[in-house]
């Protein structure tokens, strides 16, 4: 990506690399111009003329510098901020278009810090990177071309002699400074997560009455991140001092010896001047070979971790001959063993499944027997091989994902809202629609009268993840989210379970009677309201053990009956 880019960015960086070398040489001509004003006020033979002309002529150099200043910093800097515009974007649009197994893999901190700290890595090495090592490498071999001109190869050389253990300094040290840096930056996200997670829990930390445990915890990171941070502060603190004392030994060796030979008159005031300026303007350079080097180890390591996200590839494959279907009248599942990508174990066995266009789908079963999972496959979130899974009588492999999810609407377990309006979450990603059907579909999820009841009504903004609703009411919006975007079917995985028994009952049966020609799956543990269900599937360790209509599982008296009955004593008590 980034040797493709480069190639289209070359005039830039060629422009930018040709503007930094005309303000390095400007800034050269300087001490210059200087040397030339100091001689001509030499006492015997002064010349204010010259004198001013240099003043001038300094000025014009000064007027040169700040427009090519300008341009190089937009050539290069602006490039590398292109660079990191259009790799967010890249990278946004990959971890958008990846299945869920990715996200089960990966925690979304990581993916954050994909965005934020990989990208400022790979920024500051095609920005600032590129910056440092053209003007290090033209300005410490220019300067030393002028310094030796000046006064001679031998005081340059004596001279020079402190300096190559600067740049040694700076590699170490910026060794150094890189660890610690990370440490300071892997104290603070450590901190930062930690903080968030506490705000985002709040009511569990209260309700459980540990909030002294946490501060601690919270202090004892707080104090890992400002011990990381002190210690940074003493490598800077250390490596500073140390680069200008070796630079003034360096003003030491040219008093000691260039002295004399202004005395002698080897070379003029003028001269030694310059000199002098050479030396404070060539420190930067040599500091700078080491910043450069762990600014491109650092950009590297960033890159790499940004490829290998790039390159992963969605589990879930589109089609090379994708087949077209306008509605889907039915949906089967063959004999289904399945694991999911990554593991083991299987965790559908051999599992056979019919559903047809209109019909009300229940799903129940135990704990963790399958049931969500079963769902996620019919709706393309999860990968499945061939021969399973058909739609139509197609394979759901020859469907392309886009056409499945805009034909099955799938509400999950959690429930979640965006921070806008309700009227916003409800109408969630359409663009085109009609004040009532938002009313219309609320109402169908039980939820019109309580919006009704907010003082902003459907422009109430839901606060972070919706905080500001109950748990029910949440629910309910993302139930007419998701019935709003006219499906074919409709899958409903135990979404209703913070609502009370009879509003979940109401909503169902009302849903069935103003979508009749809609097909609804229910996952529930609430077995009542499955009553009129055309059929119902249980679940128990990954197989369907039953199924059948309410009526008729009850006449089996198996594992259906068995929790039905559990839940009518329970009821009653
Ligand atoms: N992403 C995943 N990767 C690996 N295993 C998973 C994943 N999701 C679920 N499982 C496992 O698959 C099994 C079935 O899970 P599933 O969520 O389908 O059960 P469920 O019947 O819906 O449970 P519940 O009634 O508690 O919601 C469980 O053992 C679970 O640990």
């Amino acid at each position: 990506m980034i040797r493709e880019f480069l190639k289209r960015r070359i005039w830039f960086y060629f422009a930018g690399v040709i503007t930094l070398i005309v303000v390095d040489t400007l800034q050269l001509i300087v001490p210059k111009f200087i040397s030339r004003a100091v001689d001509s006020l030499n006492v015997e033979t002064p010349d204010i003329g010259v004198a001013k002309l240099m003043a001038i002529g300094i000025i014009g150099i000064a007027i040169g510098m700040f427009f090519t200043r300008f341009f190089w910093r937009f050539f290069i800097i602006g490039s590398a901020r292109k660079f990191t515009y259009e790799a967010r974007k890249i990278l946004y649009d990959k971890i958008l278009s990846l299945d869920m197994s990715f996200f089960d893999k990966n925690r979304s901190g990581d993916l954050m810090a994909n965005f934020t700290n990989d990208m400022n890595n790979i920024e500051r090495m095609l920005g600032p990177g590129i910056v440092m090592m053209v003007d290090a490498s033209f300005m410490s071999v220019i300067t030393l071309f002028f310094m030796a001109t000046s006064v001679g190869w031998k005081l340059t050389l004596i001279a020079l002699i402190p300096l190559p253990f600067i740049m040694l300094i700076s590699l170490v040290f910026g060794k150094f400074i890189y660890k610690r840096s990370k440490k300071v930056q892997d104290t603070f996200s450590d901190l930062s997560g930690f903080t968030e997670e506490s705000i985002d829990g709040i009511r569990i930390l209260k309700s459980f009455s540990i909030l002294p445990k946490f501060e601690n915890l919270f202090l004892d990171r707080a104090n890992r991140n400002f011990r990381a941070t002190l210690s940074l502060v003493k490598v800077w603190g250390i490596m500073w001092p140390l680069i200008h004392f070796i630079s003034s030994l360096s003003y030491f060796i040219t008093i000691a010896y260039g002295g004399p030979m202004v005395i002698n008159q080897k070379i003029t005031l003028g001269m030694f001047f310059a000199f002098n300026n050479y030396i404070g303007m060539i420190v930067w350079p040599l500091t700078a070979f080491g910043w450069v080097i762990n600014i491109i180890q650092n950009g590297r390591a960033s890159y790499t971790r940004i490829l290998e996200v790039l390159k992963t590839q969605s589990k879930v494959v589109e089609p090379d001959n994708p087949v077209e279907i306008d509605e889907i009248n039915d949906i089967t599942i063959k004999n289904l063993n399945y694991k999911y990508p990554d593991s083991n174990r299987y965790v559908l066995k051999g599992v056979n499944l019919e559903i047809k266009r209109g019909q009300l789908v229940g799903i129940v079963g135990t704990v963790g027997s399958g049931k969500s999972t079963i769902v996620k496959i019919i709706s393309k979130l999860y990968p499945v091989e061939r021969g399973y899974v058909y739609i139509n009588g197609y394979d759901i492999n020859d469907i392309p994902s886009k056409i499945v999810r805009t034909k099955i609407s799938y509400v999950p377990q959690e429930t979640f809202l965006f921070s806008t309006s309700i009227k916003n979450n409800i109408a969630f990603g359409l663009d085109d629609f009609e004040e009532w059907q938002i009313k219309e579909y609320a109402m169908l999820s039980a939820v019109h009268s309580d919006i009704e009841r907010f003082p902003k009504s459907y422009d109430t903004v839901v606060g972070e993840r919706g905080v500001t609703l109950s748990g029910g009411q949440k629910q309910r919006i993302t139930i007419a989210r998701a019935l709003i975007r006219n499906c074919d079917v409709f899958i409903f995985d135990d979404c209703l379970s913070a609502v009370d028994p009879e509003t979940e009952e109401k909503i169902i049966s009302s849903l069935r009677k103003s979508m009749e020609s809609k097909t609804m799956i229910i996952i529930t543990h609430r077995l009542k309201v499955l009553k009129d269900a055309d059929i119902i599937y249980v679940f128990d360790d990954g197989q369907v053990v039953e199924s059948g209509t309410h009526k008729q599982l009850m006449e089996i008296d198996g594992l259906y009956a068995d929790m039905y009955k559990k839940q009518l004593i329970e009821e009653s008590l």
